[in-house]
């Protein structure tokens, strides 16, 4: 074992003739929590979908927790403790916040277990008042925490959160941050995918700047922000993270 949760190893995804993920390669070590940035269609969300099965890498290996995880099939990867938020449509609008979250518990729990472990779940993120609230009817700030809460239904020990914090105000990505970091003070890892800078900035502790599909940069916050390369290509020559997305 080489101590690392996650090494993604020359990782290639095509899209026909379109190379949307080109050779990436770098490791996750337990504990961290990484942003992946970029502009649009650097190839982020691809990634995502490599890391949880969704799509098969074209080439390349990706390695969780001592296994080899390129081409299973998305529940056995969540089942293994790799899974990933999904944005806010595909939560169930008509159903109570709890049986969305229970839907994550399914994938390696009993019916019973899962709506037990759900509830939990669900207190966990600060959201069990509203337990019986229909999903299409919540607010964005409590959109993001019932994602949180159907993801860490599965019991991951790496999670993928794709931009949950949205559409939420400077504030309340203050109190997503303080959760996530929570989280990892208790044994998670994460990366996140998130457009707005400062968020990530203060979030991460390290970020994986992707461009055209390849990786140009991995680094510290601070690193990464007088990158020239990433400042050319996404970040901008007047970025200062004091200011609001990119
Ligand atoms: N299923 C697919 N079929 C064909 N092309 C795809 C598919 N999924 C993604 N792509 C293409 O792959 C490239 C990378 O897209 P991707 O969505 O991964 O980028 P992204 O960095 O997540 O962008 P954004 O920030 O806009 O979400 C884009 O050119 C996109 O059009």
């Amino acid at each position: 074992m080489s101590g690392h949760l996650l090494e993604v190893r020359n990782v290639t995804r095509r899209f026909g003739g379109l190379v949307a993920n080109s050779d990436v390669t770098f490791t996750v070590s337990p504990g961290e929590i990484i942003g992946l940035i970029g502009p649009n269609g650097a190839g982020k969300t691809t990634l995502f979908n490599v890391l949880v099965g969704i799509y098969p890498p074209s080439s390349g290996e990706v390695i969780f927790d001592g296994k080899s995880i390129g081409g299973l099939k998305p529940h056995q990867i969540a089942k293994s403790g790799l899974t990933k938020t999904f944005q806010n449509v595909a939560l169930f609008a008509e159903s109570s916040v709890l049986d969305n979250v229970v839907t994550g518990g399914l994938v390696n729990r009993s019916l019973a277990d899962a709506r037990r472990f759900a509830a939990e779940c669900l207190e966990r993120v600060g959201i069990g008042a509203i337990a019986q609230k229909k999903a299409g009817d919540l607010s964005f700030p409590e959109r993001a925490r019932v994602e949180v809460a159907r993801a860490l239904c599965t019991s991951p020990k790496l999670l993928l959160l794709d931009e949950v914090m949205a559409a939420l105000t400077p504030a309340e990505m203050e109190e997503i941050i303080e959760l996530v970091r929570s989280l990892r003070d208790e044994g998670m890892t994460f990366i996140v995918v998130e457009h707005h800078m400062k968020a990530v900035m203060k979030l991460c502790e390290r970020l994986i700047v992707l461009n055209f599909g390849e990786m140009i940069a991995d680094g510290t916050p601070e690193e990464i922000a007088s990158n020239r390369k990433v400042l050319d290509a996404y970040l901008g020559a007047n970025f200062s993270t004091e200011g609001e997305g990119h």
